[in-house]
């Protein structure tokens, strides 16, 4: 097959697999002004911005994680007017390369990252600096090579998870307050399928307490679990040796010694069925719940049939850089994920200005809206008025702590 040819064939396929899988109601600009990537490499070569402390500048950040040679860099080329070094070779990139993709009218600071690889949690390679910015980004792309996808993409999530990065989870909705006294109160609002009061008491209680709750088997998994989540502040003990027990021993005492600090008092209240790991995340905090898009590069290398299976992946996309397949269909998806708030404002007697929306991250306030206008505007605020979604009536008004909402158009009435 010639070339040409085998770019047609991946984007009928395309076509077929990805995209029908656009998410209903895209953030739509209004003025029609789809401003699109820049997708000719630009040949300047910026070395401003290189070491890892990148400023966050733009409308949101989004970083480049991924095994070595991906394409990562390759990438970064293409949608902006950074030219990061592309080559062959294993850690071409050896620092953080930001770079902005113009899109809908907001920048995206896009952040290329030098390769990871299994234990970068632990320290190797690069891999704590380059986990440390990732936390810092409101999407993750995780960049895989399409001929090795699979295997990479599961050591990656696991390197993420074991610092407390949750990809496309959202905080699990448990109410958690440890208490002076009164011991354990629990409480549920649906049916738990995953979690019992007596599971809740065994994970926040000391060790002993655990002995008959669980199969030797579970123990394994438990232990797995905090192993591989080495920031726990988890202390976790068993007798016999859990190699020793496993499959063996199947009706072996265990002693169980699992502390965070030996909760014994404490409210709980679970919104959903959540998991044990899910609870375990609430009572340990400082974790980092983030949407991430997996990005399956060079699928000129695969077969129809792998780009089909892949295509249809959840939270993924296939891309080829090499023949700039796909990549606005990524830029889509991108967009889609960033979930960023536009708002439009309007002059006292005059229709909403459309042509010009402010950009704001989901949650902000009339007080970044005034800020995005005019330093010194939110001094001189006295009220707003907003129509949109946010709102109960629409013109509602408000004050500085309102929460707008993505397509509120608000004015803003001043002392
Ligand atoms: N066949 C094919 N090759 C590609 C594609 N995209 C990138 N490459 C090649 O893959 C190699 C690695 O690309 P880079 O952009 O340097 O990869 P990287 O992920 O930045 O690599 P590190 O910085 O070393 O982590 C280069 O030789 C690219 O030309 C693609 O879509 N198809
Ligand atoms: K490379
Ligand atoms: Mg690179």
């Amino acid at each position: 097959m010639g070339i040409l040819e085998k770019i047609s064939e991946i984007e009928k396929e395309i076509a077929r697999t990805q995209k029908n899988k656009v998410p209903p109601g895209p953030a739509e600009s209004k003025t029609g002004q789809v401003s699109g990537p820049a997708l000719e490499p630009s040949k300047s070569a910026s070395s401003k911005g290189e070491g890892f402390d990148v400023m966050k500048s733009g409308d949101a950040r989004v970083a480049l994680i991924g095994f070595p040679s991906v394409g990562k860099s390759t990438f970064l080329s293409l949608m902006t007017s950074t030219a990061s070094e592309a080559a062959s070779y294993e850690f071409t990139t050896l620092t953080c390369i930001p770079g902005v993709i113009e899109y809908k009218g907001a920048n995206i600071q896009l952040l290329d990252l030098p390769g990871i690889i299994e234990g970068a949690a632990q320290g190797r390679g690069r891999g704590r600096q380059v986990i440390a910015v990732a936390r810092t980004a409101d999407v993750v792309v995780m960049m895989l090579d399409a001929t090795k996808g699979d295997v990479q993409r599961s050591l990656l999530e696991k390197e993420l998870e074991s610092v407390g990065i949750r990809l496309n989870k959202h905080k699990p909705n448990i109410y958690f307050k440890p208490k002076k006294g009164g011991g354990i109160s629990f409480n549920s609002t649906v049916t738990l399928t995953q979690c019992s009061e007596k599971l809740v008491q065994l994970i926040l209680h000391d060790g002993m307490e655990a002995r008959g709750f669980l199969e030797p088997s579970a123990l394994v998994e438990l232990h797995k679990q905090i192993v591989t989540r080495s920031l726990w502040p988890v202390h976790f003990t068993s007798w016999p040796p859990l190699n020793d027990t496993c499959g063996h021993h199947a009706s072996a005492q265990l002693a169980l010694n699992l502390s965070y600090s030996e909760i014994f008092n404490a409210e709980v209240l679970f919104r959903e069925d959540c998991s044990p790991d899910d609870f375990i995340d609430v009572i340990v905090g400082n974790r980092v719940y983030m949407p991430c898009l997996y990005v399956y590069n060079k699928i000129d290398q695969i077969s129809m049939e792998e780009v089909d299976r892949l295509a249809r992946k959840p939270n993924s996309v296939v891309i080829s850089c090499g023949m700039k397949l796909n990549l606005d269909y990524l830029l889509e998806m991108l967009w889609e994920y960033l979930a960023l708030t536009c708002i439009y404002t309007k002059k006292r007697g005059q229709r909403p200005d459309f042509t010009d929306a402010i950009i704001l991250r989901k949650g902000a306030s009339v007080e970044h809206v005034c800020h995005r206008i005019h330093r010194s505007l939110a001094s001189q605020f006295k009220y707003a008025l907003v129509w949109g979604t946010s709102t109960k009536y629409s013109p509602q008004r408000v004050g500085l702590a309102h929460t707008v909402e993505h397509e509120d158009v608000i004015q803003i009435v001043k002392k």
